[in-house]
C-alpha cells in the first residue's frame, strides 16, 4: 500500500524527501522572513485581489487540511499586480495551523511562529489549468495571512461554522457565496520570495505573497480548527493539528518587501 504522505513523525516533513527528492531542492518553501534582511522594492505593485463570491463552490477536508474550492474557469476571481505580470486565478484556499496557540504557522517572522496561516492559492492563466500551472516556475501565486491569537474574527466564523459537516477525511458540502477577501487583512503591505508548494508534490512553482499583517483568531475559533481530524470516518480518530512543515534554507534567495 503507498505510504501516503502526512505530518505524522513516520510520515511527515522529515520523511517527505523520500518521495519527493524536491524536498531538498533550491527554492523550497515556508521560510523564516527577517524584515531587516529584506529589501524594500519601490518597483513592487500594491496586490490587486479581486474576488467574486458567486465562484464560491464547496467545503472539504481533504486529509491535510480544510480547503475551500473555487470555480476558477473564468477571470471572476483573480490576483493581478503585486510582484507578479499576468493575471492569477484563485483555486482555493486552506490553512495550517498547530496544536496550541505558539505554533501553527508555515512562514516565520524573526522566527515567531503564529498560531494558524492562511494560504489562498491562485495559478496563471497564461497556462491552461491549475495542474499545468502547478509544474511551471511562474505558474502560482499564493497569497499567505497569518492568524494571531486575540479577538474573535467575525469574518471566520461562517467558515468554522461549517466544520462540523467536514470533521473527518474525505467530507465535503457546498459552501456557497464565500467571500475570501473578508480574510484579508486590513493593510496588505507584504514580502515575497521565490518558493515552492508546501506540502508534497512541493513544486517550485510558487510566488509567495507574505501578508506583513496578521488576523485575528481567539482560542475559542482556534479550538474548532484543532477538532477537525486527520481520519477518516471509522478510523481511530486522529486531530487535525500540526499540518505545518517548518521553515526550509533560504539558499541565497532574496526576499522582497513592498513597503519601508
Ligand atoms: C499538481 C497537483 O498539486 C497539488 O494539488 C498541490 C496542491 C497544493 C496547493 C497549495 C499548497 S501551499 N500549502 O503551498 O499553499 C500546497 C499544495
Ligand atoms: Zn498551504
Amino acid at each position: 500500500m503507498s505510504h501516503s504522505w502526512g505530518y505524522a513523525p513516520t510520515n511527515g516533513p522529515d520523511k517527505w524527501g523520500k518521495n519527493f527528492p524536491i524536498a531538498d531542492g533550491v527554492r523550497q518553501s515556508p521560510i523564516d522572513i527577517v524584515p531587516a534582511a529584506a529589501s524594500y522594492d519601490g518597483g513592487l505593485k500594491p496586490l490587486c485581489l479581486k474576488y467574486d463570491p458567486s465562484t464560491c463552490l464547496e467545503i472539504l477536508n481533504n486529509g491535510h487540511s480544510i480547503q475551500v474550492t473555487f470555480i476558477d474557469d473564468s477571470d471572476k476571481s483573480t490576483l493581478t499586480n503585486g510582484p507578479i505580470s499576468g493575471v492569477y486565478r484563485l483555486k482555493q484556499f486552506h490553512f495550517h495551523w498547530g496544536g496550541a496557540d505558539d505554533r501553527g504557522s508555515e512562514h516565520t517572522v524573526n522566527g515567531t511562529k503564529y498560531a494558524a496561516e492562511l494560504h489562498l492559492v491562485h495559478w496563471n492563466t497564461k497556462y491552461a489549468n491549475f495542474g499545468e500551472a502547478a509544474s511551471k516556475p511562474d505558474g502560482l501565486a499564493v497569497v499567505g495571512v497569518f492568524l494571531k491569537v486575540g479577538d474573535a474574527n467575525p469574518n471566520l466564523q461562517k467558515l468554522l461554522d461549517a466544520f462540523n459537516g467536514i470533521k473527518t477525511k474525505g467530507s465535503q458540502t457546498s459552501f456557497a457565496g464565500f467571500d475570501p477577501a473578508t480574510l484579508l487583512p486590513g493593510c496588505l503591505d507584504y514580502w515575497t520570495y521565490d518558493g515552492s508548494l508546501t506540502t508534497p508534490p512541493l513544486l517550485e512553482s510558487v510566488t509567495w505573497i507574505v501578508c506583513k499583517e496578521p488576523i485575528s483568531v481567539s482560542p475559542g475559533q482556534m479550538a474548532k480548527f484543532r477538532s477537525l481530524l486527520f481520519s477518516a470516518q471509522g478510523e481511530a480518530e486522529c486531530c487535525m493539528v500540526d499540518n505545518y512543515r517548518p521553515p526550509q534554507p533560504l539558499k541565497g534567495r532574496r526576499v522582497r518587501a513592498s513597503f519601508k
